[in-house]
């Protein structure tokens, strides 16, 4: 079972579109959901949410169309913004009593006991939280009526290294009930690398790839060589090629290459590189 299955999404601004896309995040899993700015991460979410209207495409989220089905999937998914969309001059206690009209399932001691987990003050205005405690305010806001899918979108950005782990660690956390899914929207590809089993990566509004982590990580290689060498590649070996500072790199499959080819690990970052810069002949 897929918790979010998106078929050829198509949705136009002036000067940018969602090209058809298509990707999935199976039941249980964390999807991070990469691209520079501008590359349609953002808009991608607001279709899913049904915020934005999609212009044509299918999205089935537990296996049910969003706009069809749109109340009734809301209350099984907690939502993280890259802001706080809530009012300002409000603190963490008021806003339970808030919560509390809008989700039926809002659990009002599991939330006090995140806030207190989490070290957010209770009693202080939205406004005077530094934005690390507004993004766990956020966070244990989207957590308390015990939703299956968690939608972030850049939640740890602006944030620095150590909050940003804690974060992390509060969505490791919710990945422990194994019907529990996150789509992680971010340019910090660091995160993703800790938290993620698959990564997304749309750039001008295309999907390059949808991928497992470890197939990333771990069956692809980089290959630094003469155009001679890189010419005895198998073909099936090649996933791209780009110009790198000394000269020509391939990214391939190592499984394909004998062990005399010597390969370097990519990150992630690496990879979405090749993906943007990739495909010269050499
Ligand atoms: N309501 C809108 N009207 C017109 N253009 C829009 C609208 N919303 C987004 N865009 C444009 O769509 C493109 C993709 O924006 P989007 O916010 O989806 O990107 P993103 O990947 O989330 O970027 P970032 O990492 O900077 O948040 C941008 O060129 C943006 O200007």
């Amino acid at each position: 079972m897929n918790a979010i299955e998106i078929h050829d999404l198509h949705k136009g601004f002036e000067g940018f579109s969602l090209k058809d896309i298509s990707f999935s995040v199976p039941q249980g899993t964390v999807m991070g959901f990469v691209g520079e700015n501008g590359a349609g991460k953002s808009t991608t979410i607001k279709c899913m949410l049904n915020l934005l209207k999609k212009e044509y495409g299918e999205i089935l989220l537990f296996g049910k169309d969003i706009v069809e089905y749109e109340l009734a999937i809301k209350n099984d998914i907690g939502v993280v913004f890259d802001e706080l969309h809530v009012p300002e001059t409000l603190n963490a206690t008021q806003l339970d009593k808030f919560m509390k009209r809008v989700f039926k399932t809002w659990d009002s001691n599991y939330y006090f006991e995140r806030l207190t987990q989490f070290k957010v003050p209770k009693r202080k205005k939205v406004k005077e939280l530094s934005r690390g405690m507004r993004m766990k305010l956020s966070i244990a806001l989207a957590l308390s009526h015990h939703p299956k899918l968690l939608i972030l979108d850049e939640p740890t950005s602006g944030l620095d290294p150590i909050i940003r782990d804690e974060i992390l660690d509060l969505f490791l956390a919710f990945m422990q009930d194994e019907t529990h899914s996150i789509l992680f929207s971010s340019h910090i590809t660091s995160d993703l690398e800790k938290i993620a089993d698959y990564i997304t990566f749309i750039h001008n509004g295309e999907i390059l790839f949808s991928e497992s982590k470890d197939v990333l990580l771990y069956d692809y290689g980089i290959f630094k060589g003469t155009n001679e060498e890189i010419s005895e590649l198998p073909e099936q070996a090649i996933i791209q090629k780009r110009e790198g500072t000394f000269g020509l790199e391939v990214l391939v499959l190592k499984n394909e290459i004998s062990e005399a080819f010597t390969v370097e690990r990519p990150t992630i970052e690496d990879i979405m590189l090749f993906f943007v810069k990739g495909s010269v002949q050499p």
